[in-house]
């Protein structure tokens, strides 16, 4: 049993565009945040993120050996050099998702992870939603709310995680408890960064466009943006969520288009889906914090500041860790799932009712 309180947990996170492993420390009860600890990262290896890649769009009973083991031993390297932790939150690798199908495969095994630790490890937090009707994501969002909490905010703001898939959390922290009716709307809001980096990748040979560099020089081509912004996807109501590589022949839209263009116009287009996403909103948010790596890209930031009627800031402006809110995230939610509290609701996931999920897995 996890001692009653506050308690320091550890949260690890991979996210979908598979640069590494974020490991980050909370203090918390699972309700309320208490304060932030240390925090790592331990980057992949290109080979590392080699058989990552080819393992995408797998699941479970497919030959995932390497994979495995490379996701098992980059966690425990990133986690041992955290210390204090009571508790560990592990996301694990999310390899596929399809949550009206097949269900939603995070690759990974808490239980060795556990033993090689030797701490209790919570995992598979997507699994149960998805058994419930849910989409099994967004799950930050009952991170998100605690956050907004803890800095204070009076007023309906949104958190927007750029990633490799975008997605957005509305909360008004009136509500004290996150599964409240009219406390949270979430939902992905469509491909962020994976098809920038596709395009950069496949084209020039990089990881990202770094500060927006080739997106800065470029012009956007309005035929292709509409074209994408007549995907079925934006006239889905929210909750919703999406795979990492759902979107990745929007990338035949800008085929025709020069290195820059393409970059303009697939920058655009996240920033466009976002702005779709806000009209979902029960209101307008006062602010839009942001985080995850889309944030260090001026021009996706400008974008969004133009479309939008609030102010778009960093997470930091408000003392948070864009980078590791993920991490920090999964660190609540392990503590949630001890002390038997849901990780997502109606609203969040459109599961039917209020869950817990994660399967809890101790040392021998
Ligand atoms: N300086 C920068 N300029 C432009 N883009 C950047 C910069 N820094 C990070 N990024 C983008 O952010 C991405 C990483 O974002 P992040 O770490 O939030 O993704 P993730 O957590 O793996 O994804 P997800 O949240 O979808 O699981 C990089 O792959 C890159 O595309
Ligand atoms: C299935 C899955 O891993 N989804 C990720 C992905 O990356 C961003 C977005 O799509 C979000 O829905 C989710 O991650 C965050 C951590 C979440 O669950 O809130």
């Amino acid at each position: 049993m996890l001692k009653a309180g506050r308690v320091k947990a550890l949260g690890a996170m991979s996210g979908t565009s598979l640069d590494g492993v974020d490991v980050a420390l909370i203090e918390t009860d699972g309700e309320q945040i208490f304060g932030f600890g240390a925090t790592g990262y331990r980057p992949y290896s290109a080979d590392e993120r080699a058989v990552l890649r080819a393992a995408l769009g797998k699941w479970p009973g497919d030959d995932l050996d390497r994979a495995r083991t490379v996701v098992e031993n980059a966690h425990v390297a990133a986690l041992s050099t955290i210390e204090g932790a009571e508790i560990i939150g592990f996301h694990g690798q999310t390899l596929a998702h399809d949550p009206r199908g097949r269900g939603t495969h995070q690759l990974g095994d808490g239980a060795v992870l556990a033993q090689q630790l030797g701490l209790p490890v919570v995992w598979d937090f997507r699994s149960a939603d998805v058994r419930l009707g849910g989409e099994g994501a967004p799950l930050a969002p009952f991170f998100h709310h605690a956050c907004a909490r803890y800095i204070g905010a009076t007023e309906p703001v949104s958190f927007l995680n750029l990633g490799g898939v975008g997605n957005l959390t509305w909360i008004d922290p009136r509500h004290t408890r996150p599964e409240e009716p009219g406390a949270l709307l979430a939902f992905d809001t469509g491909p962020a960064n994976a098809p920038i980096n596709d395009l950069v990748q496949k084209r020039l040979g990089l990881d990202c466009d770094h500060d927006g560099a080739l997106a800065r020089r470029g012009r956007v081509e309005n035929g292709a943006l509409e074209l994408f912004l007549d995907d079925p996807w934006f006239y889905r109501m929210p909750p919703k969520s999406l795979d990492r590589d759902a979107f990745s022949d929007m990338i035949g839209l800008v085929c025709e288009l020069s290195d820059a263009d393409a970059a303009a116009t697939l920058t655009a287009m996240a920033a466009a889906a976002v702005f779709r996403g806000i009209e979902h909103c029960p209101s307008p948010p006062a602010r839009v914090l942001v985080t995850g790596g889309g944030r260090r890209n001026p021009v996706m930031m400008q974008m969004l500041g133009a479309a939008l009627d609030c102010p778009v800031l960093p997470v930091e402006d408000v003392g948070l860790d864009g980078d590791m809110l993920e991490a920090q995230a999964f660190a609540y939610l392990a503590v949630r799932v001890a002390r038997g509290l849901p990780t997502s609701c109606t609203a969040t996931t459109g599961v039917r009712a209020a869950v817990g999920g994660g399967e809890i897995s101790r040392p021998r």
